[in-house]
């Protein structure tokens, strides 16, 4: 993906003199570039209570998830004077969970990975790596084009002769005949089926649960489609717009 870092640092320049810093007076704008073409910013909040500040790159990441989530490619923070400003020591281990280890961030002698900025970082793999499984629904760096497209399958599995809950997610949407199938990712199990919608969720709208009996259920956001009018029961509407 082609990176406009001049018009990144505009967008941060921008949001910068939007920055609510009575106790500092040091504004800090951020812009990024999200992996859908996207360009979300933020600046930094400061509080009476000095200790509770949101950095700049804080109001990038919920702007990134509260319009729709993605994975953040490259970023520019900049200072009051334009000039690009290195994001402090927890806002890097906070990009790192959005963006991970190629995620660019400018500098000002050019753009440096995070992996560069966070070197042995701690993260999300170090607690898979003692829980077993991932404690969030995490979408695969892989996949991350996928967030929001084709559709979630929960249905009930077997499991050492004790029933589960699985989840699979499926390139197609159901309306777009002749477009791309296939299974994208394997969902782990679950006790619980509303663990398993959870992880559906995190990857598109459309999540159907299938039953033992093979039928359909809409767990997904808004209203069920035609196709699949009956609504999961251990769901409430509007539940699925999460
Ligand atoms: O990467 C950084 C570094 C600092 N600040 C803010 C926090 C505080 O409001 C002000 C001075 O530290 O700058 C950010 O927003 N991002």
């Amino acid at each position: 993906m082609d990176i406009d870092w001049e018009r990144l640092r505009a967008a941060a320049t921008e949001a910068m003199r939007h920055a609510y810093v009575p106790y500092s007076r040091f504004p800090v704008g951020a812009a990024a570039l999200v992996d859908d073409g996207r360009v979300v910013v933020g600046c930094n909040v400061e509080n009476a209570a000095y200790g509770v500040v949101l950095c700049a790159e804080c109001g990038v990441v919920s702007a990134l998830h509260s319009s729709g989530g993605g994975r953040l490619v490259a970023l520019s923070c900049v200072d009051a004077t334009g000039e690009p400003l290195m994001p402090c020591g927890r806002c890097r281990q906070i990009l790192w969970e959005h963006g991970g280890p190629e995620c660019l961030i400018e500098a000002k002698g050019g753009p440096l990975r995070m992996a560069e900025l966070l070197p042995h970082a701690f993260d999300v793999a170090d607690l898979e790596a003692v829980v077993g499984e991932v404690p969030v629904p995490v979408v695969p760096e892989r996949l991350a084009a996928w967030r929001g497209r084709g559709t979630v399958f929960v249905h009930p599995d077997l499991n050492a002769g004790q029933q589960v809950w699985t989840a699979y997610w499926e390139r197609s949407a159901g309306d777009d005949v002749g477009a791309e199938t296939g299974v994208l990712e394997e969902g782990p199990t679950w006790d619980d089926p509303a663990a398993a919608i959870t992880w559906g969720h995190a990857r598109t709208p459309r999540v159907v649960v299938v039953d033992a009996t093979g039928t359909m259920y809409w767990a997904g956001e808004g209203e069920p489609p035609t196709e699949i009018p009956a609504r999961w029961p251990g769901q409430q509407a509007g539940e699925g717009e999460r």
